[in-house]
């Protein structure tokens, strides 16, 4: 085998999870942006791989200044602006013909303390972690056009009636026995793809980022909540059904929802009966379901997926 017979494949370089911390302190009551960003640029970057000629490449700290600058020059509003903004500025650069950025978004509450009447009331300036999702979003841009991706990951939802299984097919290995009433648990991760030409419309100020995060989760938990679930599958598909219904910049949602199991502890051996109150929490292993839910006849997009772990 020559040596001509080995070529690059496909590749992207950048710097990984900058931790960008923005605090606003126009006014006393400052406000607090905290994300972990990562930038990975594309482009004809062989010469670099084959014989070390860095002529073209944009130093990874180059990527992580940026990242810091940007914050402080242009604030960050949303994650998905912040992106916009990073995206377009590197492929604004010669030697970059497209990339991916990516960040996720911490979430910080304001801690509440007595006020002069003694009610509780919001501090100026003091912040607790508050987690219960991690809002993510991601940019990639190829061939001159950009897929936008909002999302979030770990929304951990439980309900402990409406929900059953049963009906599926038996053989010599199945011991699960059907059952129409049972605990549902599940981490949810989602991420959704805005419609083309969101982007543009973005950054016209036309897609309020931050209100749809707010209804797809509203949504996603209300469906969670809501539909009598003949399994998680049928949950995973009513959630995407109901975002794809209410919002109009969505093309494509999808989830990736482990099955987190409540086995029923069997209390027989004391004396004792268990309906449905005492469950032993599974850890390993656990079902998953990974799907999307998507408009008939929407443009395959392949491009705004590729490098997303985990979805399909
Ligand atoms: O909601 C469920 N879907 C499944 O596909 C499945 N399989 C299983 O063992 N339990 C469950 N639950």
């Amino acid at each position: 085998m020559s040596s001509s017979d080995i070529v690059l494949g496909p590749n992207q370089y950048g710097k990984a999870e900058v931790r960008v911390v923005r605090v606003n302190r126009e006014t006393p009551v400052h406000t607090l942006v905290d994300l972990n960003v990562s930038s990975m640029l594309r482009g004809d970057f062989t010469e670099c791989y084959t014989s070390g000629d860095n002529t073209r490449v944009i130093a990874t700290d180059t990527q992580k200044n940026t990242v810091y600058a940007f914050a402080k020059e242009h604030g960050i509003t949303t994650p998905e602006q912040f992106l916009l903004l990073l995206g377009q500025h590197f492929t604004g650069q010669a030697e970059v013909s497209g990339g991916r950025w990516s960040a996720e978004s911490y979430p910080w509450e304001r801690i509440r303390v007595p006020g002069p009447d003694g009610t509780l009331t919001e501090h100026e300036h003091s912040f607790v972690k508050s987690k219960q999702e991690i809002r993510t979003a991601a940019l990639t841009i190829a061939d001159g056009v950009e897929h936008l991706v909002g999302g979030f990951s770990d929304l951990t939802v439980l309900k402990t009636t409406g929900s059953e299984f049963s009906g599926y097919p038996k053989d010599r290995y199945t011991t699960l026995p059907e059952t129409d009433d049972r605990v549902m648990a599940t981490d949810i991760t989602a991420r959704w793809l805005f419609a083309a030409g969101a982007e543009g419309q973005a950054a016209a100020g036309a897609v309020d980022f931050d209100a749809v995060y707010a209804r797809v989760k509203q949504i996603v938990l209300e469906q969670f909540a809501l539909v009598h679930s003949l399994s998680l599958q049928q949950t995973l598909y009513a959630a995407g059904e109901a975002v794809l219904g209410a919002i109009e910049e969505i093309e494509d949602i999808r989830f990736v929802m482990p099955n987190n199991h409540h086995y029923v502890v069997d209390l027989s051996p004391f004396g004792l009966e268990n309906p449905n109150e005492v469950f032993q929490a599974g850890d390993r292993p656990y079902g998953l379901m990974n799907a999307s839910v998507t408009r008939r006849g929407a443009p395959a997009r392949p491009q705004a997926w590729e490098w997303i772990a985990g979805f399909c």
